[in-house]
Order: structure tokens, then C-alpha cells, then sequence
């Protein structure tokens, strides 16, 4: 897939990510892969996916969509944990994920390779490289490496505290005015489609949606919370 391919396929549109963490209930091959047919179904642009050794959802999912398919693998979930070496950006592109997303934040990466190593990789190979970044330094390096796409994926989630509720719109703006022609991703905490569509506004090419979409634990847990007594 070329970088043009890709970015008409999602400007101005929704990308679902499809993903659960260890011990979810709908951790799953199977059942990820039911969902994201479904988003695709109801009118996703393309499909995020991909967990904890999340290698074989990569394959199962770009086996059962046709929209394109950005994959990821995490290892656990602390410092540099989404596609965090160059093995494994290799074995992403090799599951068939048309994108490969991995964190392309400045904290020291476990193979010790440089950013560029892992987007060299996954070029060779002919698939696209989105980089997870959590600050405007961080995206304008990934660009400057290579990266065909950077995503706001990491924002709030660098620091020892919690993220906050929203997502970091503030971002997006200041990407836009540093990258005007990139492929700018919003990615973290969009939980309503007027948070998404706000997100274009401030200069995205598209949206990524999880939780909000694809976590029905949560969405429960926030009727439940809404319905308890105070
Ligand atoms: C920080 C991190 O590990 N983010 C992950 C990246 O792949 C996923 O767990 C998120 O669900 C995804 O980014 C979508 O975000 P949200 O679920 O907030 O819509």
C-alpha cells in the first residue's frame, strides 16, 4: 500500500481499533476478529488491532476485513510496549498488517535500535509505518524518520499519573501547524462522535476509536455508574 492509497482510504474518516488486554473477557482471537468485521460493517475506514502478542489477531483480522489493517503487538504495558522492536515491526508487516503502529516516543527502546531502524523495516516489506507519539517534538522527529503517519496514540500515557478523561486536541492543532501535509491521527480518549468530528477540526486527517466503540466492559461500566445511587 502506498502512503497515498492509504491516506484516501481514511481522510475524514473513522479508523476502530479492536483490542483487549489480558484477562478481558473478549480476549480472543476470534471474537476481535467478529468485531472488527463489524466495525468494518458499520462503516470504518480501517481496522487498529493487535494486543499482548496480538501477532495472530494481526493475521486473522487482515484475513477477514477489506479495509486496510494497521497492526500492532505489545509487550506488556509499561515503557516502550507497542511494536517496540524492529523484530517486532518485522512480524506485524509479516502478519499482514498493510500499517504497522509503534511507539515512536524519545524513551529508550528495548532492542536499543533507533526509531528509523523499525520504519526501515517495515518499508522494505512495502507496508506503512504510524507513528504512536505522545508529544509535538516526538511527531515531527517520526516524520523526519520516515513515518507516513503520526498518531496522538501515546499522549497521557508517558507520565507516572493517570491520563486524563479527554483526549489532547491541543495536539492535533499543534502537529497540524508543525506538519501541514502529513497524515495526522487523533488516537487516545475519543469516547463520543462530537469529541471524533472536534478532532477533524483541529486538523486530523482521521480518528481512531477504541474503548468507546469496542470495549463493552466499559461502555456497561458507564450506564452501570450513571444508574447507581449517589
Ligand atoms: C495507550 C495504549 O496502549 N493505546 C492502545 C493503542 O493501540 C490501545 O489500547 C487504545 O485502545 C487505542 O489507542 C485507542 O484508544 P481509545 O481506546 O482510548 O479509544
Amino acid at each position: 500500500m502506498t502512503p497515498e492509497t492509504f491516506a484516501a482510504a481514511v481522510a475524514g474518516r473513522l479508523i476502530v481499533s479492536c483490542q483487549a488486554g489480558e484477562g478481558h473477557p473478549l480476549r480472543d482471537t476470534a471474537a476481535l476478529t467478529r468485531m472488527a468485521r463489524a466495525a468494518a460493517a458499520g462503516g470504518a475506514a480501517a481496522i487498529r488491532c493487535g494486543g499482548v502478542g496480538g501477532v495472530p489477531d494481526v493475521a486473522a483480522v487482515a484475513a477477514a476485513v477489506d479495509v486496510p489493517v494497521i497492526g500492532l503487538t505489545k509487550n506488556g504495558t509499561a515503557g516502550v510496549f507497542i511494536t517496540p522492536t524492529v523484530e517486532a515491526a518485522r512480524a506485524v508487516t509479516a502478519a499482514g498488517a498493510h500499517v504497522v503502529a509503534a511507539d515512536a516516543t524519545f524513551r529508550p527502546r528495548p532492542d536499543g535500535r533507533a526509531l528509523a531502524a523499525s520504519i526501515q523495516a517495515v518499508h522494505e516489506e512495502g507496508a506503512l509505518f504510524m507513528a504512536d507519539v505522545s508529544t509535538l517534538d516526538e511527531g515531527v522527529a517520526a516524520a523526519a524518520a520516515g513515518a507516513d503517519a503520526v498518531a496522538t496514540t501515546l499522549s497521557g500515557y508517558t507520565r507516572p499519573h493517570p491520563p486524563p478523561d479527554g483526549p489532547d486536541l491541543g495536539l492535533i492543532s499543534e502537529l497540524r501547524d508543525a506538519l501541514p501535509d502529513a497524515l495526522i491521527v487523533a488516537e487516545g480518549r475519543y469516547h463520543t462522535p462530537e469529541s471524533a468530528a472536534t478532532a477533524l477540526g483541529a486538523g486530523a486527517t482521521c480518528v481512531v476509536v477504541g474503548t468507546a466503540i469496542t470495549d463493552p466492559q466499559w461502555i456497561t461500566s458507564r450506564f452501570a455508574a450513571a444508574l447507581a445511587p449517589s
